[in-house]
């Protein structure tokens, strides 16, 4: 396994770096960036944290906006950040900014053009994890957490992979994508028009069914521009209720859309994943 590393930034006497390798999953050059607390060593293996951006994101948004680091330095707790999509010329793309690259869903495209790069669900759940742990002081203890579209792919990897994860959480995730237009839109492309296949990325639709519960918390701002159309969490909560799923979910007063609100809640995030990263 071969990666290059192309930067590297002392932060709270950690480490911000930032990486590029071949993904075998997605056929092109991906980029991720790693935070590694001070007590992640030669010796010393940290839990890790995976964040997954939304639409337009790269690896950069989380870790310049949210303000982990200070937090992960104390909590000693490693954060890897994945770019939102494959990358590279040749890779299919779309003109709006909610399809293609910085929009790749977190699913495994089956429908041309897309299928050939757009396998974000396996990067995330396997590639990535793997390369992480052979190649840095990270262990195999692992929650995930994300923005929006980010926070899609969290809960619905979160809940596929009950065994991989001891926690997940959300920040205005879009909660039920089989019914808002940013998720018709991608999961027509990436899958098809038969929406039965759609039902594997549907958070709301997994929880309503699940059996095998991650402690998961959710957070979304109440002034937020997408919450009605887009990301309904509403649909979310309902789900929870029917199937007895502890979630745990806030709607936060004149909090919007943006890395503002990420930031101002991103401890409770961290401390909530330590409780169960760190047991
Ligand atoms: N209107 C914007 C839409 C893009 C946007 O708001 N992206 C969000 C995530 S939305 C859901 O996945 C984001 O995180 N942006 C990056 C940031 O640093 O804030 C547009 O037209 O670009």
């Amino acid at each position: 396994m071969t990666i290059e590393n192309i930067s590297c930034n002392k932060s709270f006497d950690g480490w911000h770096k930032q990486y590029s390798h071949f993904s075998k999953t997605l056929n092109c050059q991906m980029r991720f960036a790693i935070y590694l607390p001070p007590s992640a060593g030669v010796n010393k293996k940290v839990p890790v944290l995976y964040w997954l951006s939304g639409l337009t994101c790269t690896d950069e948004n989380f870790m310049q906006k949210a303000g982990a680091q200070r937090l992960a330095a104390e909590l000693g707790i490693a954060i890897v950040a994945p770019d939102t999509s494959p990358r590279g010329d040749d890779v299919a793309d779309d003109a709006g900014y909610d399809l293609g690259k910085g929009a790749g869903f977190y699913v495994n495209a089956t429908q041309a053009p897309w299928n050939r790069h757009y396998q974000m669900y396996d990067y995330v759940v396997n590639e990535l994890p793997d390369l992480i742990e052979e190649l840095f002081p990270v262990s195999d203890k692992r929650s995930i957490s994300g923005h929006s579209m980010g926070g899609h792919g969290a809960l619905v990897i979160g809940m596929r992979n009950p065994q991989r994860y001891r926690s997940m959480s959300a920040f205005s995730p879009i909660s039920n994508p089989m019914d808002c237009p940013w998720g018709k839109k991608a999961l027509t492309a990436y899958l098809g028009t038969d929406e039965s296949t759609w039902q594997a990325y549907d958070a709301s639709l997994l929880m309503r069914k699940a059996t095998d519960f991650v402690p998961v918390l959710v957070d979304q701002g109440g002034a937020d521009d997408f919450l009605v159309e887009q990301l309904k969490p509403e649909v979310l909560q309902a789900a929870a209720k029917e199937s007895g799923y502890p979630l745990q979910l806030a709607i936060h007063q004149g909090y919007d859309h943006s890395y503002y609100f990420i930031s101002s809640f991103i401890e409770q995030h961290l401390r909530f994943h330590a409780e169960y990263l760190n047991k």
